[in-house]
């Protein structure tokens, strides 16, 4: 069990602030039961099999410094030798998936070692990647207190409605002339330019840098998703080849990266160093950005450059597609039920006064319970990390009588358990209507405590970015019915929208979402 001294996650202790609504807002009571009980749901213990324990962890407060990235014990050598496979169990009931990510989460919450993730995450000292230890924990308290807590989500928010706003100018241009817009694209370019506004506030525009980093999040997204490559083509990976074009790859992708990222710190340091006698150094309550918050937190925790750029980078890796994806997968939705478009329009524009042009955050408050069952439908049904992120179990453990060896990747699928018609009416079908008052589903939502909807995981690992990741695309979905009604390109039937996917870092849909925006009569 886990043992008291552990610093609880961060997420559950995130304070309420204002009017911003933390997606996994639990009670620390709640969280320490949820900790030291199995679910009476969970499956029990098979009798006879050896209860697996973690190895226990000395009783001590966590030091206040990042102690130094811990390195993965099946990494590769010098000479590229192929990592240790590791066996699989896969979880595709929510029922599995409560045994791995509640009971046996404190097992299951390592990550298994990637070769490109060690080359261009630093070691890897990011959050995403890192494997289950002191470093992870305390990286994971950085991050969730000073860069994505739901105060800092919520002081972003200015931020976020101008980025919003300048798309919402795009389209009107194309909507003046009759033009078709690809979806799809504009929505990308708006995610990695909150995520570059996020990281380094309005600097990012100079030098075309936001395309920049728009190439490089291209490129090296693959290179993440490949995991253990290894472990697909064990014939190859036995005489190094794919290890060796992986590590290639990496260490080009890498240097692009760290010399544009130490660029851009040295920047933030003489600003920083200019200001830093008339602020604060907390910075967390201001509307920073995160290069500068982790420059006014690098001596408390000793952050060192290259954990400093692991931990950014993961605000490129872990932000930019998935929210992208999401967007467009729910706007491919609506285009295909007029219905659903219409409703979502209505509750919406009743919502902004008149004469407003824009949705702001304000306007959704608490007050749009139909914009958020779409957004949940969305995520039910196409899930954009529909396997998580692997977890790795760090010792062995048992569940329903089978013994979980250390090592093992436990793969959760999202995506079969939230299409599976034992749990979920018409399965197959986009309907929101089950995620509000009254409906059959009404009752579930983001913040991992139902296993039947897992969107952003669930447990240790799950998603650092979820309050972030909400705010974003309900901002978003929001301005674009309100601002828009939207039509498909002559000659193309909305029924027949290709809705095929595509796998990589996150999954998205394969054909371009190509839609007419018009100007709506009011
Ligand atoms: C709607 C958009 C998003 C979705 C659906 C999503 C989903 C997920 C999922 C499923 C995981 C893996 C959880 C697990 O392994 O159990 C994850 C991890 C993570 N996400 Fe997100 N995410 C989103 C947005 C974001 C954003 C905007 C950020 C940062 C700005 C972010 C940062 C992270 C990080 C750092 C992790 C790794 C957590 C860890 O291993 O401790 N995510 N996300």
């Amino acid at each position: 069990m886990v043992p008291a001294s552990l610093p609880s996650d961060p997420l559950t202790r995130t304070p309420r602030i204002g009017k911003a609504v933390p997606y996994c807002q639990e009670s620390d009571g709640a969280a320490a039961r949820r900790r030291r009980e199995p679910s009476p749901s969970s499956p029990s213990f098979a009798s006879g099999a050896a209860r697996a324990r973690p190895p226990p962890t000395p009783r001590r407060l966590p030091p206040a410094r990042l102690p130094p990235a811990p390195r993965h014990e099946a990494r590769a050598g010098p000479h590229d030798a192929p990592p240790r496979r590791h066996a699989r169990a896969r979880a595709s009931s929510p029922r599995a998936a409560e045994a791995v990510l509640r009971t046996h989460d404190h097992v299951f919450a390592s990550r298994a070692h990637s070769l490109a993730a060690e080359i261009i995450l630093y070691g890897p000292s990011d959050i995403g990647f890192a494997p289950h230890g002191e470093y992870w924990r305390q990286a994971r308290k950085l991050v969730t207190t000073h860069l994505l807590s739901s105060m800092k989500v919520q002081a972003f928010s200015l931020a976020r409605e101008e980025e919003v706003g300048m798309v919402m100018a795009r389209i009107r241009e194309a909507a003046a002339v009759g033009a078709e817009v690809d979806v799809g694209d504009l929505l990308r370019s708006f995610t990695n330019d909150l995520a570059c506004r996020a990281v380094m506030d309005k600097s990012f525009r100079s030098e075309g840098r936001n395309r920049l980093f728009r190439e490089l999040v291209a490129e090296t997204s693959p290179l993440l998703a490949g995991f253990n490559v290894e472990e697909l083509f064990p014939f190859l990976a036995r005489f190094g080849v794919l290890s060796k074009m992986v590590r290639a790859k990496s260490e080009r992708v890498k240097r692009r990266w760290d010399e544009l990222l130490d660029r851009l710190i040295q920047d933030h340091e003489h600003k920083y160093d200019e200001q830093h006698d008339d602020t604060s150094a907390s910075g967390d309550t201001r509307d920073d950005d995160f290069i500068h918050v982790l420059l006014s937190v690098r001596d408390e925790y000793g952050l060192t450059r290259d954990q400093m750029k692991a931990l950014l980078l993961d605000v490129f890796f872990g932000g930019i597609e998935s929210l992208a994806a999401v967007l467009d997968f729910t706007m491919a939705e609506l285009m295909r039920w007029p219905r659903i478009m219409k409703k979502l329009q209505a509750e919406v524009r009743t919502r902004v006064p008149e004469g407003q042009e824009f949705v702001t955050e304000a306007d959704l408050t608490d007050n749009t319970p139909y914009l958020i069952a779409v957004i949940k439908e969305s995520l039910r049904l196409h899930a954009v990390t529909p396997l998580l992120a692997p977890h790795m179990s760090m010792a062995s453990c048992s569940i329903d009588g089978y013994t979980i060896p250390a090592g093992t990747q436990a793969v959760i699928n999202t995506r079969a358990i939230g299409r599976d018609g034992r749990f979920w009416e018409d399965a197959e079908e986009f309907v929101p209507e089950r995620f509000v008052d009254g409906g059959s589903a009404a009752h579930l939502n983001v913040s991992g405590n139902d296993f039947q909807f897992l969107p952003f995981g669930s447990g240790r690992r799950m998603c650092a970015g979820i309050n972030f990741g909400m705010a974003t695309v309900q901002l978003m979905l929001a301005n674009l019915v309100h601002c828009f009604d939207w039509e498909m390109p002559e000659g193309e039937d909305r029924r027949h929208l290709d809705m095929s996917e595509m796998f990589g870092l996150v999954v998205r849909r394969k054909e371009k979402l190509l839609l007419v925006p018009k100007l709506p009569r009011l």
